[in-house]
């Protein structure tokens, strides 16, 4: 076997499993506060350090390869809610995790979501008052300009920097926002859609990314927290290395972690489990997808999930595992006029366009490379006659969830510059596609492990993607929000129709246009025939948005909780779980903000319990 290219001693003070988002920034801030601390940490995947890949944007959709050695897939089981398929998730499994895979959506969540985490599930400090200071100082919001001066729940000075990207707004997302608030009437162009407020809803408004402005480069939590404290030798962070479970004594007390060479990153590395202690505290960091596993292979779960694998149980919680969430995604394409500039030959891997847009970023970081393609959205919240239009389907899931909220969307929409998939088989061309998401999806689902030990057994993953005809009820309500806006658009030249509901040809749904229509025309008119045309399709056409979450929630025992708002682990000690699978509700938002919000307050309550000055 080779030798291990960094040497991973017997103890340390606090053991990280995991290495991504919220690890990242943990584990750099802990450095930073407190360099005498002895940290290790233990991240499945492979370094990002300095990596092209990682930093150049545009190269996001090179991670979904299906031989991507950055991102790792989690196949559900096959479900008649979608149509008996089995969705496909990607996490990031590479140091940053997501956060130095994603698309770089910059988009937080509303201020109601974290103070429902406080009020309703009964955790102090967790509220919006503490994390969005937290989110200020994360970031630099180069948007946040003499004028653009009302950014007031924007950072000046963080370490994450945020900006419009270097290639200024493309096209179809212009016409989005120009067209949208007269599709709209009620819904404005706004010049913020996160500033954690009602303003930032119902607003037609230009996307920011995590990108640098000035340096056109990928605002991942490695590169601006973990690597530039690795000239702290008592910081050690280890590729390739995929912690099994967690060791505890005989009171409970987690000791330490077992964990083994990843076979895919070194497979000529010793195989064998390595153990490795932990003085103070071992924190799991995994990931919505990996957390809950290791809390499984620890003992740590419900007792007939681990009584089928073999595990002896620790200590019983049946919230491991038990929710997953992630905001269901639909993405309709219609051809553009194939004149108009889109990110489409940068999906498709155009050598021309590639070449001159690593040129003009080498010589001044701007450009094509300097951005995502994804330049404008809006977050939607119906009104009282939209609620109508959505119908009964949907009215429970209203009462209960939204109606007293009203910062709280239903959806996020955009006209994406682009079609964001494998276009084998699809001419060439320039595509426009309506993008919806749901911001709080009622359906959920599980993911548990289906072997004791073996860390590359596949789960048994359920997506619960549409189990509930509410979320089905909404998204065929966007579906036909979208669609009006983008039939309007200068660019519109017509729907895809495999990618479409098969409306029948006598319906006035049918998918005759290949032109614009007027602004006056109008609305489609859908019969209930259509709309059972538009469900089926929903079923057979929704995915993922990247947005695993809340499978370890931080909730009271008795409501399913696994972790306290210590972020301690029910019935052991010196075992904490910080990452997005903690969320005990969801966001509305994409949600690297919300690990960055995690990572940034599980900081500061480590700090305080070891006594550690932050500022
Ligand atoms: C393809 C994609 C696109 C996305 N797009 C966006 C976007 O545009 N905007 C946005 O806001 N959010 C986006 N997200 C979501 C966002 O990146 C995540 O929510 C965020 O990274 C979660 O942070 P985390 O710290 O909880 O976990 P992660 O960042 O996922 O980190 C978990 C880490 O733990 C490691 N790990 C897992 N199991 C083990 C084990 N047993 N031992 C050791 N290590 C282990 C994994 O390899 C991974 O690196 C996207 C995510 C993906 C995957």
């Amino acid at each position: 076997f080779l030798a291990p290219q960094v040497t991973v001693s017997p103890e340390y003070d606090i053991i990280l499993a995991g290495g991504g988002a919220a690890a990242s920034i943990i584990a750099g801030s802990l450095s930073a506060a407190a360099p005498s601390l002895k940290i290790l940490v233990l991240e499945g995947g492979p370094t990002t350090r300095d990596k092209l890949e990682h930093i150049q944007p545009a190269r996001y959709f090179s991670h979904l390869s299906p031989y991507s050695t950055t991102e790792q897939f989690v196949v559900s089981s096959p479900s008649d809610a979608v149509a008996g398929r089995s969705i496909v998730i990607p996490v990031g499994k590479c140091i940053g995790g997501g956060s130095s895979v994603n698309f770089m959506l910059y988009n937080r969540a509303s201020a109601s979501d974290y103070d429902d985490w406080e009020v309703e599930y009964s955790n102090p400090g967790w509220g919006s008052k503490v994390l969005i200071p937290l989110l200020i100082k994360a970031e630099t919001y180069e948007v946040n300009t003499p004028a653009n001066p009302s950014a007031a729940t924007h950072g000046n000075s963080g370490p994450l920097h945020v900006s419009y990207g270097g290639n200024g707004i493309l096209p179809i997302a212009q016409q989005f926002l120009n067209i949208g608030p007269q599709v709209e009437k009620n819904r404005p162009l706004g010049p913020d859609g996160n500033d954690f407020t009602n303003k930032s809803i119902n607003v037609f408004y230009r996307m920011p990314k995590w990108i640098g402005g000035v340096n056109g480069t990928r605002s991942d939590a490695p590169h601006h927290y973990l690597y530039t404290q690795q000239g702290n030798p008592n910081l050690v962070v280890s590729e390739g290395s995929r912690v099994t479970r967690v060791l505890f004594d005989s009171t409970l007390t987690a000791t330490g972690v077992e964990f083994v060479y990843d076979k895919h990153v070194f497979p000529d590395y010793d195989p064998t489990p390595k153990q490795v202690t932990a003085s103070k505290l071992v924190v799991l960091a995994a990931g919505a997808m990996g957390t809950p596993q290791i809390l499984e292979r620890s003992g740590i779960g419900a007792a007939s999930i681990l009584k089928s694998v073999g595990v002896k149980q620790l200590v019983n919680l049946p919230g491991v595992g038990a929710t997953y969430n992630d905001h269901v995604f639909l993405v309709s394409p219609y051809f553009a006029d194939p004149t108009t500039p889109t990110f489409d030959n940068i999906f498709r891997g155009d050598p021309t366009t590639w070449t001159q847009g690593l040129t003009q970023w080498d010589a001044n970081r701007t450009g094509i490379i300097a951005s995502n393609g994804v330049d404008a959205a809006i977050k939607v919240r119906p009104t009282t006659a939209e609620l109508a239009e959505i119908g009964p389907d949907f009215t429970a899931r209203w009462n209960s969830f939204y109606a007293n909220k009203t910062d709280k969307p239903l959806l996020w929409m955009s006209a994406l510059a682009g079609l964001p998939a494998d276009q084998t088989g699809l001419p060439v061309t320039s595509w426009l596609s309506g993008g919806v998401f749901l911001g709080y999806p009622e359906s959920l689902g599980s993911i548990h492990i289906s072997a004791a030990t073996d860390v590359y057994a596949p789960p048994n993953f359920n997506s619960g993607f549409l189990t509930a005809q509410s979320d089905v009820a909404a998204l065929r309500w966007g579906y036909k929000k979208a669609r009006e806006i983008i039939r309007r658009m200068p660019s519109f030249r017509g729907a895809l129709p495999p990618a479409h509901p098969p409306f029948a040809a006598n319906s006035t749904a049918a998918l005759t246009e290949t032109e614009p229509v007027a602004i006056t025309a109008p609305n489609i008119v859908y019969s209930a025939a259509d709309d059972a045309a538009i469900d089926a399709y929903i079923r057979a056409a929704v995915g993922t948005s990247w947005h695993s979450f809340g499978t370890a929630p931080m909730k009271p025992l008795a409501q399913g909780g696994v972790v306290d708002p210590s972020l301690n682990v029910y019935g052991v000690k010196k075992l904490k779980i910080a990452d997005v699978s903690i969320g005990p509700e969801m966001v509305n938002a994409n949600t690297y903000s919300t690990a960055i919000a995690i990572g940034s307050n599980a900081f500061h309550i480590i700090a305080a319990e070891l006594g550690i000055k932050t500022t």
